[in-house]
């Protein structure tokens, strides 16, 4: 896993660092491995050109210093010092040692307009609050030429611990990030300000806590996704029961058992008004159009997408609540707990919620730009899961931990996504593991689905269901090959 750090987590992991090294030697990790990924970008040094833009603290430092680096490679280095006076001086005489220039402000259209790269050493973890206007000013001409646009650390103006952005940032391409991932540079509008991350390590690692918020790995998906062996029927992979759709709109509850076959192909049993349209969908299903009680033992439910929010809908979804197995509510169950929260707040057995933004709002507040500290907050009020949907989809425990999901594509926000992403996360709850890590598992494969699916073209939500077999193949790191002998 890829522990998310926040910036006085890592201020307090390089304090015994900065107190046992020489002077700098830490800046100077951190600007070695920032040049050596620039140069990687450029493909090249002689003839290319590197534009600076350097704030006042350490972040201008580490590009003064990687700009002297860039300059002895041959590369053309300009700094635009944003407060001449209070920029690194150690930084500034070793970018003239190594041939490179400085420019005021105003001076710096043209270099801008020439760059090969830029580097945003503006301000790192030390900044609050969006870009200062002398800033946006030349972020804004930085933006409108043709560079590589590289963030030193964390893109200026992002904050680096929520993703939110106050006013504008550098919109980079490229982020190289020191010590540890920041949870700024994979949720919110940072993720999209922070462009591709890169990690460059400085010997932090064993000073770091154990960090609250995660991003998973394909290996560490495929850890969650036990083979079935020889032992195992079909009872035993985890029973999960859908109760979803309904007679009107039978698509969510075809789309929710579908992700539920297709992930975890034990049994899944069906409950509810769109049980026609199931049992034609899905005649591996077993299928009622009776009440949950009526299905048949499980492991597991999934609860909500397109159920309806009537009288019998609640009733439904009380009784599917009132169980002591896994629930995951989604959509319309949403809605209905939204007015009802202590349906939720008294179960003692593990609970799942899946709200997309507006959903989370009928909870009583938007997400706001915190998105983790969003979920957290409403996962500690309920005592449950929380799934916050979107981009970087974040799933938050009620004791606080988080995961970021970091797999997914635009082609997603499409009608039906919602209800694969809830049978996915059902059948992960039915094998037992535990609610926050399905969920976020859950994500991790829908996202890595919608982006096998994307390869081939648009794609809608069934779409996604066909391509879970291959995605979770792809996630074990299985690719397709012949079949094995038959003869000894
Ligand atoms: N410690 C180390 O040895 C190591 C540190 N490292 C590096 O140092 C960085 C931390 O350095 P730091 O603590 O000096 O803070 P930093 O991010 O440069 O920001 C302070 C400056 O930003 C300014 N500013 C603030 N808000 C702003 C805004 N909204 N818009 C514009 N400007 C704004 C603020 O201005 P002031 O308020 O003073 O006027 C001040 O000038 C860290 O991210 C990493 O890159 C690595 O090399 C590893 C070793
Ligand atoms: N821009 C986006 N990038 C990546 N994933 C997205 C984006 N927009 C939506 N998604 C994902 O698509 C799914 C949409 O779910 P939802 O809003 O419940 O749709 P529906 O109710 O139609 O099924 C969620 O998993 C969400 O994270
Ligand atoms: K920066």
């Amino acid at each position: 896993m890829i522990g998310l750090f926040t910036a006085a987590e890592i201020r307090a992991a390089e304090a015994p660092l900065l107190a046992a090294l020489p002077d700098g030697a830490l800046m100077q990790r951190a600007a070695t491995g920032l040049a050596t990924v620039c140069l990687r970008l450029l493909g090249r040094a002689h003839g290319a050109r590197a534009t600076l833009l350097v704030g006042a603290g350490g972040n201008g430092g580490d590009a003064l210093f990687a700009g002297a680096h860039l300059a002895r490679r041959g590369v053309r280095v300009t700094a635009v010092l944003l407060a001449p006076d209070r920029a690194h001086a150690g930084g500034r005489a070793a970018l003239v040692r190594a041939g490179g220039r400085m420019v005021d402000p105003s001076a710096a259209g043209a270099h801008l307009n020439r760059a090969d790269l830029v580097l945003d050493g503006i301000v790192g973890i030390g900044g609050s609050g969006g870009l200062r206007p002398d800033a946006v000013a030349v972020v804004d001409r930085a933006a409108a030429g043709p560079a590589l646009m590289v963030a030193v650390d964390v893109p200026s103006g992002v904050d680096a611990d929520t993703g939110a952005v106050a006013g504008a940032a550098f919109p980079a391409t490229h982020t190289v990030t020191f010590g540890a991932v920041k949870p700024g540079l994979v949720v919110g509008e940072g993720r999209a300000h922070a462009g591709e991350v890169h990690l460059v390590g400085i010997g932090l690692e064993e000073h770091l806590p154990v960090p609250g918020a995660w991003q998973l790995t394909d290996a560490d998906a495929a850890g969650r996704l036990p083979l079935p062996d020889a032992g195992d029927d079909k009872y035993s992979q985890g029973v999960v029961g859908v109760v979803a759709g309904s007679s009107t709109y039978p698509g969510a509850g075809v789309l929710c058992t579908g992700a539920a076959l297709r992930t975890r192909p034990g049994l899944v049993r069906y409950a509810g008004t769109a049980a026609d349209g199931v049992r034609a969908a899905w005649p591996e299903a077993i299928v009622t159009d009776g009440r949950p009680s009526d299905a048949g033992r499980v492991q597991a439910w999934v609860v909500g997408p397109g159920m309806g929010t009537d009288d019998d809908a609640r009733t439904v979804l009380a009784e599917v609540l009132a169980t002591d197995l896994p629930v995951l509510a989604d959509a319309d169950a949403l809605t209905l707990l939204a007015r009802e929260p202590g349906l939720v707040r008294d179960r003692r057995a593990p609970t799942v919620l899946t709200p997309h933004d507006g959903e989370f709002a009928r909870f009583g507040a938007e997400p706001g730009p915190d998105r983790i500290g969003a979920a957290r907050r409403l996962a500690a009020d309920l005592g449950a899961v929380v799934l916050l949907k979107g981009d970087a989809t974040v799933v938050a425990a009620p004791g606080g931990t988080a995961f970021v999901n970091a797999t997914g594509t635009p082609w997603l926000a499409t009608a039906g996504t919602g209800d694969v992403l809830s049978g996915i996360a059902g059948a992960l709850l039915a094998t037992g593991l535990p609610a926050a890590e399905a969920a976020a598992v859950a994500a991790h494969l829908h996202g890595r689905a919608g982006q096998l699916a994307a390869a081939g073209g648009p794609f809608v939500a069934g779409d996604l269901v066909r391509h879970l077999p291959a995605t979770i193949n792809r996630v074990r790191g299985f690719r397709p090959g012949g079949l094995p002998d038959s003869e000894p």
